[in-house]
């Protein structure tokens, strides 16, 4: 019991912070009513620039109004209306789409105003009709009992918006009826820990969690994920929630707004949920090195968390095993992503783990994205696993605990993987759809009609293995890997990260390997009315009647997305983008001259569409 004192706090008689903003009359009409439960505060985030520090938090300290919280409170806003005049309860709010906030399994928006072009999407009432209409979904699912309220966890990255629209998902929790949980700074996959991890001392399991996220995506923006004890919600759950918050927003009241302000500051407690999820990957680790206490001794492993919520890797997973992490860097949680973009398929942020690696003399370099559901690392020499080269890395790993394991991938994986997973390891490569949740419900999918999966990874970084309940957590990738580290010290392997970039010997990979993305123009004229979907089917259906009717080139025999193409000692494939209107055009060869082939071949056919910006293509293939 005396960890339920110290690690929830129940915030009783204490208002949500968003209620010591500033108030801001822009004389604009539709944004001007006065005394209205959200009008003082509304879209008040800072303009541009507003840099922002938020320290690593235990539960009990997050009492306080953060630093960066204060930064919102103390600064004159710009009121931003984006919408025409709502036509429901409430006069003041803006009339929405919300089925346009929909991307996949998750929800995004914009949050924050002051980026030309793109208008507040995410505000406060349409982030509690969200959070109230995800509540009403949760409620029906778990088939409540009218005793025991059902109880949801949210937790945020670094994002500016953060801490104003966590207020806003406890009040459409608290809405509805349900317990909010609030844990603060948190991963993604920490998130869905909580509603696996049984512990009552930290209120756990949940029933539900939100993790307000927009992962790599530029400050402004903001979203959610949701999950329950099964995983991730999919793109059915997502549609039903969002037609859900439809009606509940359009039936806001001001008595029904204040009352859930007063419910959430009732109900709320805050848990300091992280320490349980660090110390479960801590326990992993011991255990797989044979319970040593501090397996990573001797080891020294920088960490670039890029300003996201990855900090704690270092000092509470590392530290506590031993590994020296000085020269670590970026860990401090900072919403404007003052350094690089925290995204391990970015080349600056790779090249700054690089750097710190072999400045510091490092073993091992590890990066996480903004909400460490995936992540990268650099070997002693520099040398990066992350894309094919971290899929290598993690099959050899799971392969042989596994033999014979089937690995399911993205799209975009190459040739060489294929050869190196099943002619090097003894695997099979199933190489499917692009998109971590596609990858992971086909992993599941396997092992459900008899083929046994360990391992669903995609190039971007996103890794799932089945022993840890399909969740793509990126630390947990890395505890894989330290353990991998740990477990060669113990067997008397010195050496460093060397037995790991032993692990991806053999690995072919070709000397050219390129993505393009090319863009579809929405409001050409040769769209004739349709949809860019339907545009881009037309572009790949072309070029697989050019690929069938010319002899230096074959298609994949398999393949389950665009059109992937063997020749020229390469392959290519080009495919729809999973949200946006883009054909991304991937390719790899031995040389410049076969991509140019390559790219040549795709060229002839993208050509016939005026609506598809191939510009970036014409320039590698005449460049080159
Ligand atoms: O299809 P694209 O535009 O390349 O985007 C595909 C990517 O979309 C999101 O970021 C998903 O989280 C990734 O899992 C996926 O790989």
């Amino acid at each position: 019991m005396a960890a339920t004192v110290l690690n929830v706090i129940v915030a009783k008689n204490r208002q949500l912070g968003t209620n010591e903003y500033y108030s801001y009359q822009s004389g604009r009409d539709c944004c001007s009513a006065a005394a209205a439960p959200y009008n003082h505060h509304r879209n008040l985030l800072p303009f541009h620039g507003g840099k922002t520090l938020l320290a690593w938090r235990s539960g009990i300290s997050s009492m306080h109004l953060p630093k960066y919280q204060t930064a919102f409170v103390k600064r004159p806003s710009i009121y931003y209306c984006n919408a025409a005049l709502s036509t429901t309860a409430v006069p003041y709010i803006d009339k929405v789409d919300f089925m346009k906030l929909q991307n996949g399994s998750d929800i995004r928006g914009v949050a924050v105003p002051g980026v030309e072009g793109e208008p507040v999407t995410l505000t406060e009432p349409v982030t509690e009709a969200i959070a109230a209409a995800f509540s009403a979904w949760l409620s029906e699912k778990k088939k409540v009992d009218a005793s025991k309220p059902l109880k949801v966890s949210v937790g945020h990255d670094s994002r500016i918006s953060a801490q104003v629209l966590q207020d806003a998902v406890s009040r459409g929790i608290a809405s509805a009826g349900l317990d909010v949980v609030q844990y603060g700074l948190a991963s993604t996959p920490a998130m869905f820990n909580s509603t696996l991890t049984e512990d009552e001392a930290f209120l756990c399991p949940v029933d539900g969690a939100i993790m307000i996220t927009a992962s790599h995506l530029p400050y402004n923006r903001n979203g959610f994920k949701f999950f329950t004890n099964a995983g991730g919600l999919g793109k059915a759950d997502i549609k039903n929630i969002l037609e859900r918050a439809v009606d509940i927003y359009n039936s806001f009241t001001d008595e029904g707004l204040m009352k859930s302000k007063r419910e959430a500051s009732e109900s709320l407690k805050r848990v300091d949920y992280m320490t349980v999820y660090t110390s479960d990957l801590v326990k992993a680790v011991r255990k797989a090195a044979g319970n040593i206490e501090k397996p990573l001794e001797g080891f020294h492993v920088v960490v670039d968390a890029g300003n996201g919520a990855g900090g704690f890797f270092a000092e509470k997973v590392l530290q506590p095993l031993g590994a020296n992490t000085s020269g670590s860097q970026f860990l401090e949680p900072d919403g404007m992503f003052p350094n690089h973009i925290p995204n391990p398929e970015d080349k600056t942020a790779m090249k700054a783990i690089t750097q710190a690696v072999l400045e510091n003399k490092a073993d091992l370099g590890i990066i996480f994205d903004t909400d460490v559901d995936r992540s990268a690392a650099v070997d002693s020499t520099g040398r990066e696993f992350n894309r094919n080269r971290l899929i290598a890395l993690m099959s050899a790993i799971v392969l042989e605990e596994h033999p014979g394991t089937t690995i399911v991938t993205d799209s975009v994986t190459s040739d060489g993987l294929t050869m190196f997973i099943e002619n090097k390891l003894g695997g099979k490569h199933h190489r499917f759809k692009r998109g971590y949740k596609n990858v992971i419900d086909e992993a599941v999918r396997l092992n459900s009609v008899g083929e046994e999966s360990h391992l669903a990874i995609e190039t971007s970084g996103h890794g799932a293995l089945k022993e840890n309940h399909w969740l793509d957590d990126g630390a947990y990738l890395m505890v894989k890997v330290l353990n991998k580290l740990a477990s060669a010290r113990t067997a008397g392997i010195a050496g460093g990260s060397k037995v790991l970039t032993d692990l991806v010997e053999g690995l072919q990979e070709p000397r050219v390997a390129v993505e393009l993305r090319l863009k579809i123009d929405q409001n050409h004229p040769d769209l004739k009315g349709g949809s860019f979907r339907e545009y881009g089917e037309a572009v790949l259906k072309l070029l697989e009647n050019h690929v069938e009717s010319d002899p230096k080139l074959q298609k994949a025999p398999v393949n389950y997305e665009g059109v992937r193409v063997s020749g020229f000692g390469g392959w290519f494939l080009l495919r729809l983008s999973l949200h946006d209107p883009v054909l991304p055009l991937n390719f790899e060869a031995p040389s410049h001259e076969d991509a140019v082939k390559l790219g040549l071949a795709v060229a002839s056919a993208v050509r016939e569409f005026p609506a598809l910006d191939t510009s970036a293509l014409d320039k590698f293939v005449q460049t080159s």
